[in-house]
C-alpha cells in the first residue's frame, strides 16, 4: 500500500517573475497493494513530480509518503537507498546502455546487487520471457523499436524484484501499434510478479486498457480519484467524459419519443440483458438513439441515449437503476410533461 498524505511540492520559478511553481498542492492518494494505478493529467499537471516523490527521488515540501506504512520523510543515507530499491522506475527519457545487449541491460542491476552468473542468467531469462523479448536477448538496443526498448527498460526496472513499479509516461514516443504490448508488460508485472504498478499518463487509452484505479491531477491538485469503473458512474466526471463512448444525437431523434435518458451500464450482465428485459417487463419502448459500447480493461461498458415511450417508463428506469444501471435524465420530447 502506498499512501500520499497532504503532499505539496514547489520549485523555484524559472519565469521572469521568478515566483515559485507549485507543482503539487496538498495531494492525497491511496494505492492498494497489487493495483495498477494511473496518475492522469495534462502536461505540467504534476504527474512526474508526484511519481518522483513516491519513488523517493524528490522530497515533498510538506506531507508524507508512506510505503507499506513506513513514513519515508525521515529516511536518510543507507536506509533511504534501501527503501528506494523497493521502487523500480521506468521513464521515457531513461536510456538503455547502447553498448550492451538486451540481456546485458537487464542484468546490470543484478550485477550491482552481486548475484552470481547462473542466478543472473536465470533471472534475466524469466524477465525477458515476461516482456516477450527472449528472442532479442543478444541484440543491441539500437536494433529494437522504441516499444521494445521500453519493454527492456521495464524488465531492467523489475530485475531487483521491487514491490512497486513506477512507469512515468510509458507510452510516450511509442508507435500506436506497439503501445498495447508495452501496457501488457505492465499488467503482467502486476499479475505475475505481484508488483504494485503506478503509471503516469495523459492518455485516456492507457487508463481504458490497464488501470484499475486512478487519480486525476489538474494543476497540482487531485480532482478525482478512485476505481475507474466507479468513476464512470458519474457522467459529469472527467473520467467518464474521456472514457465513455460519445453521444451524438440530434433534437429530431429525441423528438420522436416521450423523452430521452442517458444510461451507463457496466459489466457483462448489465450490458447484455438489462434493456430488453426492462422493455418486456414494463411494456415500454426503449430505443437506442446514441452512444455505444467500449471496454475498460476486461469489462464491457456502455453508454446509450435511449428514447422512451410508454406509461411505465419511470418504473422501467427505476428497475434498471436498482440493478446497477446509472440513469441520467436528459430531455423530454414534445409529448412529455415537464416534471
Ligand atoms: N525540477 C524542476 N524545476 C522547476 N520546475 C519544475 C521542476 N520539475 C517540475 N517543474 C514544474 O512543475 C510543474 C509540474 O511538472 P511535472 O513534470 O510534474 O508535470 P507532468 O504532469 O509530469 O508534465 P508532463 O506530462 O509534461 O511530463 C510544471 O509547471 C513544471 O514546469
Amino acid at each position: 500500500m502506498i499512501t500520499v498524505e497532504n503532499v505539496s511540492k514547489s520549485f523555484p520559478g524559472t519565469t521572469a517573475s521568478g515566483s515559485p511553481v507549485l507543482a503539487l498542492r496538498d495531494v492525497n492518494v491511496e494505492i492498494s497493494a497489487g493495483a495498477l494505478y494511473g496518475v492522469v493529467g495534462a502536461a505540467g499537471s504534476g504527474k512526474s513530480t508526484l511519481a518522483r516523490c513516491i519513488a523517493l527521488q524528490e522530497r515533498p515540501d510538506r506531507g508524507v509518503v508512506r510505503l507499506d506504512g513506513l513514513n519515508t520523510a525521515s529516511l536518510d543515507g543507507k536506509r533511504l537507498r534501501e527503501v528506494r530499491r523497493q521502487v523500480g522506475v521506468v521513464g521515457a527519457r531513461q536510456e538503455l546502455h547502447a553498448e550492451r545487449t538486451v540481456a546485458g541491460n537487464v542484468a546490470a542491476p543484478l550485477e550491482l546487487l552481486g548475484l552470481d552468473g547462473p542466478q543472473r542468467k536465470s533471472r534475466v531469462g524469466k524477465l525477458l520471457d515476461l516482456v516477450g523479448l527472449t528472442q532479442r536477448a543478444a541484440q543491441r538496443p539500437s536494433e529494437l523499436t522504441v516499444g521494445q526498448q521500453r519493454r527492456v527498460a521495464v524488465a531492467r526496472a523489475l530485475a531487483a524484484s521491487p514491490a512497486v513499479l513506477l512507469a512515468d509516461d510509458p507510452t510516450a514516443g511509442v508507435a500506436p501499434e506497439e503501445t498495447g504490448a508495452v501496457l501488457t508488460v505492465l499488467d503482467r508485472a502486476r499479475a505475475e510478479l505481484g508488483a504494485t504498478v503506478l503509471v503516469t499518463t495523459q492518455e485516456a487509452s492507457v487508463v481504458r486498457r490497464v488501470c484499475d484505479e486512478i487519480g486525476v491531477l489538474e494543476d497540482g491538485s487531485i480532482t478525482e480519484s478512485g476505481s475507474v469503473l466507479d468513476l464512470l458512474a458519474d457522467p459529469s466526471s472527467r473520467t467518464a467524459r474521456s472514457l465513455l463512448p460519445a453521444i451524438e444525437t440530434t433534437p429530431a431523434q429525441v423528438a420522436k419519443y416521450d423523452r430521452s435518458v442517458d444510461i451507463v451500464l457496466v459489466g457483462f450482465a448489465a450490458v447484455g440483458a438489462l434493456l430488453p428485459e426492462a422493455s418486456a417487463r414494463f411494456g415500454v419502448e426503449l430505443a437506442t438513439i446514441g452512444g455505444g459500447l467500449t471496454r475498460v480493461g476486461d469489462t464491457p461498458v456502455a453508454r446509450f441515449r435511449l428514447g422512451l415511450r410508454g406509461e411505465q417508463a419511470d418504473a422501467a428506469m427505476a428497475w434498471i437503476s436498482e440493478r446497477g444501471g446509472h440513469v441520467t435524465h436528459t430531455a423530454r420530447g414534445p409529448q412529455g410533461v415537464a416534471a
